[in-house]
């Protein structure tokens, strides 16, 4: 047998490391060996989670507090356990690997087996110091899902608040809310913590921070650009390309040492001699590598990964060092992001002005591209050139992560199939075309309000079920609910609003019906202005049920006037929008064009209003798009007195530009066609205008009545396994 080369050769021994010492590890783990003694070992996670959902359900909010964050703090152990364990395995073996050099054939084989069974032996010695053989298997999607939407959280919120420590409960919606951004419920209870006197600003913490530092980088490295600080965005950028490396490297670490269910047996694919299910095996792990790119490109709470989050984030940096000076470290920068897009004509116009200024030489000594970015680059290629070659020739699906991937990398023939696919669709209808309402609503309907005019039907806003009506209301009447919103804001917070839940770049303010009651009954707010916020909800009711034509009764889901203002100093050159492009009662996909009618979502909204208030400031638009959230197909200015409406599902994806200056004010309102999701703070609201309110409200208040999360614990496997449970609005 002829010498095989060197990449061959580690490639198979690699494969066959995958496979030994994935099926090593789970069957010590399965076989309850233990090394050490079991009480200072780290424990399975998943157990104890779902004693904490039983103590939960059963009320016994200690036991529960108890489990959960044990549970969370157990976890996070066996994840740096296994990094820890990932690094201190990376060369172990190593030497035999020289053997591979001189040997062929069944010997050569041997030594590879060799290297991998001491991998296997070190990732087992590690971990079994560490953890216990049940700590090591590997848990269900459901925990896994549990715990990527940060569920626990949701629970440990009421748990603490039943116990009465607002300041954990605080910590734990805000933690949950990261990750849950359109979770209105929870965006309540934070405002109600707000007004809590125990509860102090340190409490707001989100306590996953740590797994998101790049983000929160990212963020004030933009800020350090807004007001053009280049030294501090140079350090900033710096530090955020470190940090998403270093993140990078602990979720790959996951993949190489966390204990996984073995592929299925069956599986056509799966199926051959121990190279065929060596290699598939080798292919799921360079699969589940490449993802954490996905992974840490999404931000918490956000469908879509951030698209090629280390090449923008070296883009920046080298402008920022060109900025502040470093001509040669942006240089250095700029060759590092070269290697992703080698003939980028920017890039390369770039360099050789930087040159230029540094004295005509691009290769001066000090601006080499960074070493840890081009082994990532080089590593990464070869990794795709693998997962390639398993599309073409091992009958693996992959889906590349990164938009720079040279296409010579992809082999002739997957690019021809892609090409015909290609044309096939763009000779189909498109999505939209084919696309209908399925919400039983019907544009076209009359408008029964004197004064109100139609200003673009569906035709003109390009779509469906969607509708612009103007003079709903009248100046005095917007001015009045202004007026509002500033005297509740400025009666409880003297800051102007917290921090929006969509951008870092404003401010949000939100006041509820009740809540607007409650300021008014302590004095802060007109009581007929409160009465009007009420009425100009119903009037926006009256008009969407006759133009939409609603089959059906609509009901309040929820409502509250909000008021976006720019954070001051930090807008010049926003890329973000003040309220991303969304779909109201599902979660849009825009790669997939697929919205997932599940929590999160508010899922039984079925039609959407947004009455607005004044015009008096810069950016804003509402607009709507196609399903790929980028193709806009109608804007609308607000102004007093205009209201948009629209069906609340699929066909109407929208979203608003980010507000640069001023303050703009809105009347979001959604209904819903099901009387049991009705807005029982509403009613509360209303009930207290007819009834002899202080009383009723204390009482509600005290037997704790609506106060239970309504969890509906089945799981639809059919959803790609998301969690339907949802936690219905908390009374505090
Ligand atoms: O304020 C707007 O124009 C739209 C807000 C919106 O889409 C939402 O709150 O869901
Ligand atoms: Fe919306």
């Amino acid at each position: 047998m002829a010498l095989r080369s060197k990449p061959l050769c580690v490639y198979v021994a690699q494969i066959i490391g995958v496979l030994f010492s994935l099926g090593f590890l789970a069957s010590a783990a399965g076989s309850g060996i233990s090394t050490g003694s079991a009480t200072s070992l780290l424990p399975a996670y998943d157990p104890l989670y779902y004693l904490g959902v039983r103590a939960y359900f059963s009320e016994d909010w200690e036991k529960a507090a108890e489990h959960f964050e044990k549970s969370i703090s157990i976890r996070q152990a066996i994840l740096q356990t296994r990094r820890k364990c990932h690094d201190d395995c990376l060369f172990a073996g190593d030497d035999r690997l020289s053997y591979l050099e001189t040997e062929t054939g069944s010997l050569w084989d041997l030594y590879a087996l060799d290297w991998v069974q001491r991998r296997a032996e070190c990732a087992r010695f590690c971990l079994g110091r560490a953890v216990t053989p049940a700590g090591q298997l590997p848990v269900s999607t459901d925990i896994d899902y549990e715990f990527g939407t940060r569920n626990a959280y949701n629970f440990l919120q009421l748990t603490y608040f039943k116990l009465g420590k607002m300041h954990k409960a605080a910590a734990a919606a805000h933690t949950f809310f990261v990750a849950n951004p359109s979770h209105l419920e929870m965006r309540n209870n934070i405002e109600k913590y707000r007004r809590m006197d125990e509860v102090t600003d340190d409490a707001f913490m989100d306590r996953e921070k740590e797994l998101e530092r790049h983000w929160e980088v990212y963020d004030s490295a933009v800020l350090a650009e807004s007001s053009s600080d280049w030294k501090r965005a140079v350090e900033q950028w710096k530090d955020c390309v470190n940090v998403t490396l270093q993140h990078t490297e602990d979720c790959r670490a996951q993949c190489v040492v966390a204990s996984k269910t073995l592929p299925e047996e069956d599986a056509p694919e799966r199926t051959g001699g121990v190279y065929e299910r060596a290699a598939a095996l080798s292919l799921s792990l360079l699969a589940c590598q490449q993802s954490c790119v996905t992974l840490v490109a999404t931000r918490p709470g956000r469908v879509s990964a951030q698209e090629d989050l280390l090449p923008t984030q070296l883009e920046h940096l080298h402008i920022a060092q060109f900025k502040a000076g470093d001509l040669k470290g942006a240089i250095q920068t700029l060759r590092s992001l070269l290697l992703f897009y080698p003939s980028d004509a920017d890039s390369l116009n770039n360099l050789q002005l930087y040159s230029e200024t540094l004295g005509g030489d691009a290769n001066a000594a000090g601006t080499e591209p960074s070493q840890e970015i081009s082994r990532y680059v080089k590593r990464s290629l070869q990794e795709k050139k693998l997962l390639y070659f398993g599309m073409e020739n091992l009958n693996f699906n992959f889906t590349d992560p990164d938009l720079w991937t040279p296409e010579d990398i992809v082999p002739e023939s997957l690019r021809e199939t892609w090409r015909a696919e290609r044309e096939r669709l763009s000779g189909m209808p498109t999505e939209e075309e084919e696309e209908t309402d399925d919400s039983g609503f019907y544009a076209g309907g009359s408008v029964p309000l004197v004064g109100v005019t139609i200003t673009m039907d569906d035709q003109a806003l390009n779509g469906t079920n969607r509708v612009l009506l103007d003079g709903v209301l009248s100046q005095k009447e917007c001015d009045a609910i202004l007026q509002l919103a500033s005297s509740a804001t400025s009666a409880t917070d003297s800051s102007r609003g917290r921090r929006s839940p969509y951008t870092p770049h404003e401010k949000f303010e939100g006041l509820t019906i009740l809540r607007a009651l409650k300021l008014s009954q302590d004095g802060f707010l007109n009581q007929s202005d409160v009465k009007l916020l009420h009425e100009v909800g119903e009037r926006a009711r009256t008009l969407l049920h006759a133009y939409f034509r609603s089959p059906s009764g609509l009901f309040f889901s929820f409502s509250h006037l909000v008021c976006r203002s720019p954070v001051p100093g930090h807008q010049e050159g926003r890329m973000d929008l003040s309220h991303p492009v969304h779909v109201d009662n599902c979660i849009l996909e825009p790669e997939t064009k697929q919205c997932w009618r599940e929590a999160p979502a508010f899922t039984h909204r079925d039609m959407s209003g947004i009455l607005y208030l004044n015009e008096d400031f810069e950016g804003g638009e509402f607009f709507f798009t196609k399903r790929d959230a980028k193709t806009v197909t109608a804007r609308v200015q607000p102004k007093c007195g205009r209201l948009v409406g629209f069906s609340s599902g699929p066909v109407n994806p929208h979203g608003v530009t980010a507000v640069t200056s001023g303050r703009r004010c809105a009347l979001p309102v959604w209904f819903t066609k099901e009387h049991h999701h009705r807005d029982m703070e509403r009613e509360e609201a209303e009930a207290l205008w007819t009834a002899d309110g202080q009383s009723v409200l204390k009482e509600e208040k005290k037997d704790g009545e609506g106060a239970q999360p309504a969890a509906r614990t089945g799981r639809s496997q059919a959803s790609r396994g998301r969690s339907q449970r949802e936690i219905r609005r908390e009374e505090l």
